[in-house]
Formats: C-alpha cells, structure tokens, sequence
C-alpha cells in the first residue's frame, strides 16, 4: 500500500481522513503516499516495538505521546525483521536523539525503510476525532506535487478495510524455526506465527521451553511433527473471522496444554464458538488496566487489538470443548481480555504479557503456560 522516494524530508504533508477530516504537517520518514487504517497508540515510550510489531500491518499509528524519536533508533529494540505500520503520525518529532543505546534517528530509520509519516500535526485533535468517530481509513500523502483534496479523499475511499482483512501470511515466517530453551530444556512447544513478535518466544525460552515457530499455514500433522508440551497461538494483523478454525481444534481435541495472545485469544474464543467484532477505537499502548477475575489482581498491560471476543462476562459457557469463562476484563471498558476453559488445559489473553514494549505486571501468564504443561505430564 505503500510507494515512497528517499530526502526531502520537509516536504509539506497531507492527512486524509476517510470521513473527509484533513490535517496538514510535513514529511517524516519517506516522501511518497499511504493508506491503512488510522489508529493511535497511548505508548508513551516503545515506538521501536510498536513500530515493528506485526499486528500494525495496513494500519497507519497515531502516537498520543507529543515527542517521539528521543532516544533515536537501537539495534536491540525491534520486534521482528523490518516495521510493519503503514504510516507513521507524530506530533514533534525529537531532531537530535540521545540515548547510549542509539544507532540512528527515527527520521532516518522511517526514510531507510520506505515508511511514510507526517509530522507537525494536531495529534491531540486527530486522536479525540478518532476517537468519537471510530477508527477509519486514512492516507498520508506528501511531496511538493499534491494533488486536490477532492481527489486525495477518493483515493482514501479506494483502499481496502481492516473488516474481512486476512493479513497473516504477509507478515508470518514461511520457514519454521526453533528458538533453543534458556538453560535446561523442559517443553517443547509449537508456536503458530500469525504475526509473532520476537519477545513472546524469548519469554518461553527463558522458562526452559524450546519454542518451534510454525509458518500461519501450518498443518495439524506439522504440529504434532515437533513432539509438542504445549501449543502457542501467537498475535497477529487482520480481522480474526478469517482464520481457518482446523489447526486450533485440532489441538483442543487433543487436549494438548494451549495459550494465546492477542490474535490468539480472538481465534480460540472462535474455536469455543464465540463471536469477534471490532471495537470502536481498540485498546492501543502500554497503560491499559486490566483484571485477572481468578485472582482479583488489577494489572496494568500493553494493549495493540482492534477486534475483541464477545462472550458473557457474568457466566460459564458450555462449549464443544467444555465450559469457558471470561478470566480477565478491561477495566476501561469492560471488553474482554482473556478466556479460560475449565475442563481442559486453555487460556488466552487480549493484551501482550511479553511487555514488549510495556509493564511487567503480566509475565505470570507464561508461568501459568508452565504450570498446565507440568500438569499434563505429572
Ligand atoms: N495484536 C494483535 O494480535 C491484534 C489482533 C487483531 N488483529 C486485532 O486488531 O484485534
């Protein structure tokens, strides 16, 4: 969705927004045009992990946070091989960077990978419309030659909606990989990538399981290839009504230990027969409260999902895989978080306890993972 040329990186700069709404700033990053659908991130800090998580494929990211680029570019902080974000929005961009850790700025990283962003923009103003009106498509175009706005807003109308959007072949690994256990190997678990960020399986790793990250087309048999303790549904873009159900039922009819995050948890409650739909404005950014029901405990978590489960929160649900409840619930909204089955080794969240970046407040979810893998061989 996105063309781009190197330099000039002060050209003016153009926001269309699909509802007809235009803000006007300067390039950063790339010179060129492109459309995605127009999110913002609450992230006060993290913009390399959000930058390069998967899950922002064909979404154009709105930072709230007025400074971004302070401590430049790092070689450690990536989630995956490239950025994935369609677009880039920030309001001031830092113009020298300081951090021990930085190899670049920002501004040269974005332009390095042909990313389109605006800058100099009313961010404030753009997040409080999105989030009156609901996330929408949007297109950033910039370069000395604009064409009309008439006929910019035609070209945003063109592009493709994040509803019924099968995104996860575009960013997953088509090989699988192993990522070795942390000291002693104890599980072995297979991971299908829908968009996987590299911390999730270094989480795993350094709990002693050796993680086999599967391509998102990954077969029942492929699964069941690598011998696995527990299987690992991973976050991921796109619309999660599009993922074919096979693999996942598969695996709960096996009763073989499961976790999900994110993409994961959309795509287990449709295995148990719940429904997903698209939240107004979604939960993005590192600050996100969110209660564990089983313990009480209030958690504060990083959040990237623009779909969510519906399933009751005041009962246990009989399903083909017995009964379920919602185990975790947004305290902002009361969207679900996470699903638990009762009568089999299952459970996903919403938001992202690998905290990458975000608070560790979640990390515990993984040693849940350990203790149902544990459960299953003792
Ligand atoms: N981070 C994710 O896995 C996102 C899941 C899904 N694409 C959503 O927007 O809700």
């Amino acid at each position: 969705m996105t063309t781009s040329t190197r330099g000039a990186g002060k050209a003016p700069a153009v926001l269309v927004l699909e509802d007809g709404r235009i803000f006007r700033g300067r390039a950063y990053g790339a010179v060129g045009e492109t459309f995605g659908e127009a999110v913002f991130s609450t992230g006060m800090t993290g913009y390399q992990e959000t930058l390069t998580d998967p899950s922002y494929h064909r979404q154009v990211v709105v930072m709230t946070a007025p400074h971004v680029g302070n401590t430049g570019v790092n070689d450690e902080d990536p989630e995956s091989r490239r950025i994935w974000v369609a677009g880039y929005v920030v309001r001031d961009p830092a113009r020298v960077p300081s951090s021990w850790r930085s190899r670049r700025t920002l501004d040269d990283e974005l332009t390095e990978q042909g990313v389109v962003g605006v800058s100099g923009i009313d961010t404030r103003a753009l997040t409080r419309h999105l989030r009156e009106r609901g996330a929408m498509r949007v297109g950033i175009f910039s370069g000395e030659s604009l064409a009309d706005d008439a006929a910019l807003l035609a070209r945003v109308k063109e592009a493709p909606q994040m509803v019924g959007a099968s995104l996860s072949a575009e960013v997953a690994t088509t090989e699988s990989y192993v990522v070795p256990a942390i000291g002693e190997k104890k599980f072995t678990v297979a991971a299908l990538d829908l968009g996987i960020k590299g911390m999730t399986p270094h989480r795993m790793a350094e709990r002693g399981i050796e993680v086999h990250v599967l391509p998102a087309t990954a077969t029942l048999d492929e699964v069941y290839a690598v011998n696995p303790d527990g299987f690992f549904l991973s976050n991921g873009p796109g619309d999660p009504s599009t993922v074919d159900l096979t693999v996942v039922k598969g695996v709960l009819e096996r009763k073989t230990p499961l976790f999900g995050i994110c993409f994961g948890n959309q795509i287990l409650g449709r295995a148990l027969g719940f429904g997903t739909y698209k939240l107004k404005y979604g939960h993005r950014g590192i600050n996100q409260p969110v209660q564990d029901r089983t313990t009480g405990k209030v958690e504060v978590t990083a959040h990237n999902h623009g779909f969510a489960v519906d399933a009751p929160l005041d009962k246990v649900s009989d399903t083909a895989y017995g009964r379920a409840e919602v185990s975790h619930v947004c305290l902002n909204d009361q969207v679900v978080e996470g699903l638990q089955l009762l009568d089999q080794p299952a459970f996903s969240v919403q938001y992202h306890p690998e905290a990458a970046a975000g608070p560790h407040d979640a990390a515990y979810l993984f040693d849940r993972f350990v203790t149902l893998m544990e459960g299953q061989r003792a």
